[in-house]
C-alpha cells in the first residue's frame, strides 16, 4: 500500500474588509480555501506532523496578509496566497487558492452613491483558483449562482422520442439557469477587472441575444462568444442546469394557456455542462 493523491488545507476562511478612504468606505466580503499539496506522505503513514503547515496557520496567514495584500482583484489575493505558501514551505509543491466574492452594491440615493451602505442579497459571486507549482501560477477565474431567465427566443425540438418520451415540442419556452462560469487565463499579469466585466457582459448578451435551440445551443454559443472576444482566454467551462417553467394545464378549467402561465420546479432539473475550448 502506498499513499495516492492527497491535499490539505482551510475551506472557507470568511473575511471582510473595509478599505477606508477618506470620503467613502469600500466593503469585500470574500470566502477563501487553501488546498496544500506536497511531501506529506509521512504525516499520514506515521503520524509525522513534522511538515505539516496546520490548517489553523493557513486561516491566520489569510487575514494577515489580507491587511496590506487584499487591496485589489480576488485574483491578485489569490496569487499572492499561492506564491506566499509555496514559497516559504519547500514540502509544499502545489497551493490551490480558491475565493468567492460576495457582491455587495453601494445604496444610492437621489443619483448620490452613499458613502458607507450596501445592498447584498444577490446570490452571484466572482470565483477565482489560482493554482502555484513548479510550473508557475494558473489562473482560473468566473462566476456563479447568476440567476438568468428569458422569456422568449428559447425552443426545445427535434429530440428523440420513444416510448417514454411525453414531452411536448416547443418553439418558445421560458429559459432560466443558475448558471456557473469559469474560463483558464493564458496569463497571470493581467488587468482582472477588466477583463471580468468584458467576460460576464459577453456571457449575459450571448444569453439574451442567442436563439436558443437547447440550453447545449446556449452554452456552446456563450463559450465561443467569450473564446472570440478574448485572446487570454484558453478555455471556458459553463454549469447551466435547466430551471424548469412547465406550462400549467389550464384546458382542465376550459381556459387555454397562451404560454403565460407556469408551474416553476425546483427539481428535478435538467443538468447541462461543457467546456468549450480552442481548436
Ligand atoms: O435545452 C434542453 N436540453 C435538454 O437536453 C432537455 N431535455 C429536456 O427534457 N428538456 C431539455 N431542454
Amino acid at each position: 500500500m502506498k499513499l495516492g493523491i492527497n491535499a490539505y488545507g482551510k475551506n472557507a476562511v470568511n473575511l471582510s474588509k473595509i478599505i477606508r478612504h477618506a470620503d467613502h468606505h469600500e466593503f469585500r466580503q470574500v470566502s477563501v480555501s487553501v488546498q496544500l499539496s506536497g511531501d506529506f506522505d509521512t504525516a499520514h503513514t506515521l503520524g509525522d506532523n513534522s511538515q505539516i503547515l496546520p490548517t489553523d496557520t493557513q486561516k491566520n496567514t489569510v487575514y494577515v496578509l489580507a491587511k496590506e495584500h487584499f487591496t485589489g482583484t480576488i485574483e491578485e489575493f489569490g496569487l499572492y496566497l499561492a506564491h506566499y505558501f509555496v514559497t516559504r514551505n519547500p514540502q509544499i509543491s502545489k497551493a490551490r487558492v480558491a475565493i468567492e466574492e460576495h457582491s455587495w452594491q453601494r445604496m444610492s440615493f437621489d443619483g448620490q452613491p452613499h458613502t458607507h451602505s450596501f445592498t447584498g442579497g444577490t446570490t452571484e459571486k466572482r470565483t477565482t483558483v489560482v493554482t502555484q507549482d513548479a510550473a508557475g501560477p494558473v489562473v482560473v477565474s468566473g462566476l456563479k449562482d447568476l440567476l438568468l431567465l428569458k422569456t422568449t427566443d428559447s425552443g426545445f425540438e427535434n429530440f428523440i422520442k420513444d416510448e417514454y418520451t411525453v414531452l411536448k415540442e416547443t418553439s418558445d419556452r421560458i429559459l432560466a439557469t443558475q448558471c456557473e462560469a469559469s474560463w483558464e487565463y493564458t496569463a497571470t499579469a493581467l488587468d482582472f477587472e477588466a477583463l471580468y466585466q468584458q467576460i460576464r457582459t459577453s456571457l449575459l448578451h450571448t444569453f439574451s441575444a442567442h436563439k436558443s435551440l437547447s440550453v447545449q445551443h446556449t452554452l456552446y454559443a456563450i463559450g465561443e462568444q467569450i473564446l472570440l472576444d478574448n485572446d487570454v482566454v484558453k478555455e471556458v467551462s459553463l454549469v447551466m442546469p435547466n430551471k424548469h417553467h412547465i406550462p400549467f394545464n389550464l384546458e382542465q378549467f376550459g381556459l387555454e394557456n397562451k404560454n403565460e402561465i407556469f408551474v416553476a420546479t425546483d427539481a428535478p432539473f435538467g443538468y447541462i455542462t461543457g467546456t468549450v475550448v480552442r481548436d
